[in-house]
């Protein structure tokens, strides 16, 4: 589905990269490329050699969800009900399926309660959900999270999790520096110095990695029961 070949942009650099359908999660450590990969997916930013292309298509000819880091970056609308609203209405969804669409996501993502609040008082986590939630209504070819669990307690982050598994994106690329989160996804890749080092299953990358910080917590009590 997304395919890289010889990419170049500022540390990036990818020889070549496939990646198919499903969940794919982006780890490595701080200023690894993380963002800057997943800018290039989003057709945020354009690179500076080679090419990157989404079911054969420039990022830009692509539907796609971004929910970004940071929360305040991610809300435009005055409400919680506007903000997950727009997109259906600039989609010119018709206006009786609305409301249903948007009431059936915040229920899902646990954040009903929320539909009339003002966005700006909300906090960093309920911010990221709804960014979520407004992203997951208009069903996109691809959903880019950038490490959009940052703020997210145990608690919100599964609701996330669910909601990716039970709304399914045809595609979904997440970074994340939660290697639980990692865990969970269908292929997980490691960039290390704007390289993909490893890639695989998570069962296949955690294994180079399993002397590291980076190998999931969850794994490691599996490993002493
Ligand atoms: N606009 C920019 N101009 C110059 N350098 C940049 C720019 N954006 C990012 N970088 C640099 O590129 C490198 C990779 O940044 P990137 O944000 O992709 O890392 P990351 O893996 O997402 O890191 P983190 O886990 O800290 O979010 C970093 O060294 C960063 O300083």
């Amino acid at each position: 589905m997304i395919y890289a070949q010889n990419l170049r942009h500022r540390l990036l650099d990818i020889e070549s990269l496939h990646i198919g359908g499903g969940h794919t999660t982006i780890i490595g450590h701080n200023g690894s490329g993380k963002t800057t990969f997943l800018k290039l997916c989003a057709g945020i930013e354009l690179p500076q050699h080679g090419t990157l292309t989404i079911s054969g298509k420039e990022p830009r000819a692509v539907d796609i969800g971004w929910v970004g880091e940071v929360p305040d970056n991610n809300l435009v609308f005055r409400t919680v009900y506007d903000e997950v609203a727009s997109g259906l209405r600039f989609r010119r969804t018709p206006v009786d399926d609305i409301e249903p669409a948007v009431l059936d996501v915040l229920s899902d993502m646990g954040i009903l309660h929320l539909s009339s609040r003002a966005s700006h008082t909300l906090s960093g986590g309920e911010k990221a959900l709804v960014a979520c939630a407004a992203a997951l209504a208009l069903s996109p070819e691809l959903l880019i999270l950038d490490e959009t669990d940052t703020h997210l307690d145990r608690k919100a982050a599964d609701i996330l999790e669910t909601m990716i598994h039970r709304r399914p994106a045809p595609c979904i690329l997440q970074c994340t520096h939660d290697m639980d989160t990692a865990a969970c996804s269908d292929q997980v890749i490691y960039f290390d110095g704007g390289h993909p080092r490893y890639a695989g299953t998570p069962d296949e990358v955690f294994f180079h990695l399993s002397e590291t910080e980076m190998y999931p917590p969850l794994w490691r009590i599996a490993e002493c029961i």
